[in-house]
């Protein structure tokens, strides 16, 4: 088996639980939700995407075996064993991660993230799960370690959400590239949070502080 990979580098977790955590991001080509092309947007499932995942022409993309691809994440984190962390994305990452890649991650010593769209059942050997639905597709992976809903969406029923089995729920304002549009969308997803103490704010922090 081989991957297709959009792009490897490493920052700073900006979302989530972790935001602010060291990590290698993996991300690979392709999504089950969208084509990645701008032209099928409005007709997509997921029509608020902020990444491009199309191809494997980003910072050392391209197609890797599993050794090599778990050899380069090494590389990108540097020296040092302990708290090695990466987070697989995408595009959807679960279209792709196989038993070989999440050994290959774990025999060079990385807790493993993953961000899913909830729609594929993730890996059994992921270290932390985050999930982040989206309104009009099936969610199937109903636990995790994170549940990541992008806000607002219409559509979405987030009682429904509350009863899945994940440690932690949050709201992610919606990044729609309008800065009064982004207003707007914090200033809803604060209020959510303020009715709804089980869930948690989570702003994406690399956007605010210029990282990848
Ligand atoms: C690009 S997605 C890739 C992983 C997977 N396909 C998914 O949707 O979870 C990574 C994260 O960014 C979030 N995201 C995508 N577009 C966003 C936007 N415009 N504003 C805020 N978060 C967004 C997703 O919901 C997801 O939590
Ligand atoms: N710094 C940083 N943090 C992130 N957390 C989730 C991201 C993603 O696109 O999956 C992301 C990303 O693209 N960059
Ligand atoms: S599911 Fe994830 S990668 Fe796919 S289009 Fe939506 S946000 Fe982007
Ligand atoms: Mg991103």
């Amino acid at each position: 088996m081989s991957y297709g990979v959009k792009e490897i580098f490493l920052t700073l977790q900006g979302e989530g639980v972790h935001a602010g955590r060291r990590a290698v991001f993996l991300r690979f080509t392709g999504c089950n939700l969208w084509t990645g092309r701008e032209e099928d947007r409005a007709h997509a499932i997921c029509q608020f995407c902020d990444t491009d995942f199309v191809g494997m022409d980003g910072e050392n993309g391209g197609r890797y075996s599993a050794d090599d691809l778990a050899t380069k994440v090494a590389e990108l984190w540097g020296e040092g064993n302990s708290d090695r962390y990466v987070v697989l994305t995408g595009g959807e990452p679960m279209l792709q991660v196989d038993d070989a890649l999440v050994d290959g991650l774990h025999a060079r010593g990385f807790t493993i993230a993953i961000e899913s769209n909830g729609t594929i059942e993730t890996h059994p050997r992921i270290d932390w799960v985050c999930i982040s639905p989206k309104a009009g597709s099936d969610v199937v992976q109903r636990r995790g370690d994170e549940l990541k809903l992008v806000w607002p969406q219409t559509g979405s029923d987030t009682d429904a959400m509350a009863g899945w089995n994940f440690a932690n729920f949050l709201i992610q304002p919606m990044d729609s590239g309008d800065s009064s549009a982004n207003q707007a969308n914090v200033e809803s997803a604060t209020s959510f949070v303020m009715a709804h103490p089980n869930w948690r704010l989570s702003l994406q922090n690399h956007k605010i502080l210029g990282l990848p």
